[in-house]
């Protein structure tokens, strides 16, 4: 049975990014970049001023000068002639500074009278400009290429005049839930049944990482149902199934997958919860049947599905964040397999705090509602104490996280 670093490894040996296409920036959010984007021209376009005041030339003025103001230079305009020593023009911030001009005073920090102004400070050289170019040059790299588009990259591409970028395509997942015993939400579960949740977790998780869901509904546990739906899931980027690949008498997901041309890339991981966990592709579709079990099929989407969506989806690194805590209560040991224990987290003194949730049943929702980030629990391992210092992966900013003290 391969570990959950064998097997995360040879899913991103396996996984490449889908292919790019060009979209207008508006239209790019939460897309990744499958090409570095230059800068169309220098930012600023000019020097310009920083402050509304007046620019002149320096020459070495102090506090109590004069100099005679020529104009008068707003934003969006700019001024033909060049200034002469002694001359000054009365700017607005952002325009840009007529020739002959380096220099800006504050307006706060003149007096003005008819057509003067007095310097009531003595001005540094250069002052309060902006520099063409400091920002980014024409043909500059303004964001390499696996940079996923935020707002933040949202301005600054706008900026540089990308009007439209070369992005990766959106994967299309279908998902497949399958059960003799899983009835729709809406559906009032009869002797034996249970609501179809799986679905509903794994679709929002899906959304949440910017795929697009195709639902395939429930297949029953009988092979002719279940081949249909499967082969209609193939013509996704990703068929991702729960249920039906343990050993028991109806777990016919395997074998009616390989009677579709499915290649095994791997089947069963040494973990808990989430070991029956199959992997492999069939054509250029890759299929992730997740166990059955709610905390089996959620940990293994984090664990291994969000990778490979991420790799897919062109992230330049498609692994979750490893974030350093304190374990506020005891871990039992004891476990052969390795574990991942859901949990939440909280700030206390500049350290981060994790506490795993109370019911880590591999058949709840529970311990998945609320959890910030996944303990992994070496196999073979003894307990571990209350206040160790343990890494966990991080599902979701911890809190305080983005807003500094
Ligand atoms: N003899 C063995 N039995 C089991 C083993 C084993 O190694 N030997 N592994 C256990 C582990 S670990 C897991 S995890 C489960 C995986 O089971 P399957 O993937 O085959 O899933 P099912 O048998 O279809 O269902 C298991 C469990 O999950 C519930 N379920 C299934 N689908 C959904 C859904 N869409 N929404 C909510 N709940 C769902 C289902 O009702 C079952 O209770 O196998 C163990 N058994
Ligand atoms: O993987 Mo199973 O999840 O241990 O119940
Ligand atoms: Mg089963």
């Amino acid at each position: 049975m391969l570990t959950y670093k064998e097997a995360v490894d040879l899913i991103l040996r396996t996984v490449v990014p889908l292919a790019a296409e060009d979209l207008p920036l508006g239209d790019a959010l939460g897309r990744v970049l499958a090409e570095p984007v230059t800068a169309r021209w220098d930012l600023p376009p000019a020097d310009n001023s920083a402050m509304d005041g007046y620019a002149f030339p320096f020459a070495g003025q102090e506090a109590g000068c004069e100099l005679r103001v020529a104009g008068f230079l707003p934003a969006g305009a700019s001024h033909e002639t060049s200034l002469a020593e002694g001359e000054a023009i009365k700017i607005m911030t952002g325009a840009p500074l007529p020739a002959g001009s380096d220099t800006v005073v504050p307006i706060e920090d003149v007096k003005a009278s008819g057509g003067t102004i007095r310097l009531e400070r003595t001005p540094k050289a250069g002052q309060h400009v902006r520099r063409r170019g400091e920002e980014l040059q024409a043909g500059e790299t303004v964001l390499p290429a696996g940079t996923p588009l935020h707002s933040g990259e949202m301005g600054i591409l706008a900026a540089a005049g990308a009007q439209r970028v070369r992005v990766v395509r959106t994967p299309r997942v279908a998902l497949l839930s399958t059960g003799d015993e899983l009835v729709e939400l809406g559906q009032t579960p009869g002797p034996g049944q249970i609501v179809n949740s799986n679905y509903h977790l794994l679709a929002a998780r899906l959304q949440e990482e910017g795929c697009t869901v195709i639902p395939l509904g429930i297949a029953r546990d009988e092979r002719g149902g279940l081949g249909a739906r499967i082969a209609r899931g193939l013509e996704a980027d990703v068929l991702m199934t729960t249920g039906g690949v343990s050993v028991g008498d109806r777990d016919h997901v395997q074998e009616t997958l390989v009677a579709q041309g499915f290649e095994l890339g791997f089947w069963k991981v040494a973990i808990k919860p989430g070991k029956p966990l199959l992997f492999g592709r069939c054509g250029s579709t890759l299929v992730f049947g997740l166990p059955g079990n709610p905390a089996a099929s959620a940990a293994t989407f984090e664990l291994f599905a969000r990778p490979a969506l991420r790799r897919l989806a062109g992230h330049g690194d498609p692994l979750q964040p490893r974030l350093a805590v304190t374990l506020t209560t005891a871990v039992s040991g004891g476990e052969k397999r390795q574990r991942f224990l859901w949990g939440t987290l909280a700030e206390r003194d500049g350290r981060y705090l994790f506490t795993p949730s109370g019911r880590q049943g591999s058949g709840q929702n529970r311990s998945i509602q609320g959890s910030q980030a996944l303990l992994p629990v070496p196999g073979g391992s003894g307990e571990i104490s209350a206040g160790s210092e343990v890494e966990v992966l991080l599902l979701r900013l911890p809190p305080g996280a983005a807003i500094p003290a």
